[in-house]
């Protein structure tokens, strides 16, 4: 029987510190506040982006939410990050992926200022991280080190193996780890037996965006299962990358989806802005 890590609940403890800081800067005149762009209407980002600004009201962060037609020209996109990088009430900048195919990505990122990306996707920001300078960490990998840190889990000559590599999971979630002196496997979708690489894990990382992927033939028994998917399954449920009824018996710790990573995605998009907002009191000085 694993010990279930509830995101929900550490994420809450989380922004209850995180509403202090807001009181704080309030008293010294400043509002923290969080841009989000959303350019066109899928769905699933229409409830991500609803989420956020939900979160930001509830510890009084100003959000505000830019909503371009599908079609917006990545010009034009570019022109209103550029005004958000100027403006003095804005300390975040969050552009929601994914973004049309007729915009280029890499563009629109490396455009907003590094002082204000509090996902931690620009370059500036991901190569200060793999230098372990002070920079903004993007959210759901830092979301994942603070559940660990709270769970009392030890990282140190652990080893922890990651499922999938991409920029905004997999990739930095390995170099965090290696910060706290974990050795780190990556696999990913050309990984020859995979289970023998996923079995040798005190720590495993599911992001690989498959839903319930991850079975107790790839978990050594009492493992940390930090499970990042999200996924609909044939009935519509949310569920994640680990197969939780199979692999909880065996795991030491497991993270559940929902309620697991995922509040803690945004409780670090809340950190933060805070922290950028911040960030502008000590340049005044
Ligand atoms: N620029 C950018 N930054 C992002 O951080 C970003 C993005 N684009 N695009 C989409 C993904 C996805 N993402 C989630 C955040 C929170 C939950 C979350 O809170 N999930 C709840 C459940 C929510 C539900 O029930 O639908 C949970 O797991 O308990 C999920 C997904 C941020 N993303």
């Amino acid at each position: 029987m694993a010990s279930i890590i509830n995101g929900k609940e550490i994420g809450q403890q989380i922004r209850q510190s995180i509403a202090d800081r807001v009181v704080k800067l309030k008293e010294q005149g400043v509002t923290a506040g969080l841009a989000v762009i959303l350019v066109g209407d899928n769905p699933a980002s229409q409830t991500y982006v609803r989420n956020k600004q939900k979160s930001c009201e509830a510890i009084g962060i100003y959000s505000e939410l830019i909503k371009l037609p599908e079609e917006t020209k990545e010009e034009e996109l570019l022109e209103h990050i550029k005004t958000l990088n100027n403006r003095q009430d804005i300390h975040g900048i969050l552009v929601q992926l994914p973004l049309p195919k007729h915009i280029n990505e890499d563009n629109v990122i490396a455009t907003i200022s590094p002082d204000k990306d509090v996902d931690g996707f620009s370059p500036i920001s991901v190569g200060k991280m793999m230098l372990g300078q002070d920079t903004f960490l993007p959210c759901t990998p830092f979301g994942v080190m603070k559940l660990l840190e709270f769970s009392g889990v030890e990282l140190a000559g652990k080893h922890a193996v990651i499922v999938g590599r991409s920029h905004i999971v997999g990739k930095p979630m390995g170099q965090l780890l290696l910060q706290k002196d974990a050795t780190v496997t990556y696999t990913h979708s050309k990984t020859k037996d995979l289970p023998s690489f996923t079995k040798q894990a005190d720590i495993l990382i599911a992001a690989v965006g498959r839903a319930n992927f991850i079975t107790s033939e790839h978990v050594k028994p009492d493992a940390v299962v930090i499970d990042v998917g999200i996924n609909r399954d044939e009935n519509n449920k949310l569920v994640g990358d680990v197969d939780f009824t199979d692999v909880e018996p065996i795991a030491s710790h497991i993270t559940p989806v929902p309620g697991g990573v995922g509040p803690m995605t945004i409780t670090m998009l809340l950190y933060n802005t805070v922290q950028s907002a911040e960030n502008t009191l000590q340049q005044d000085k």
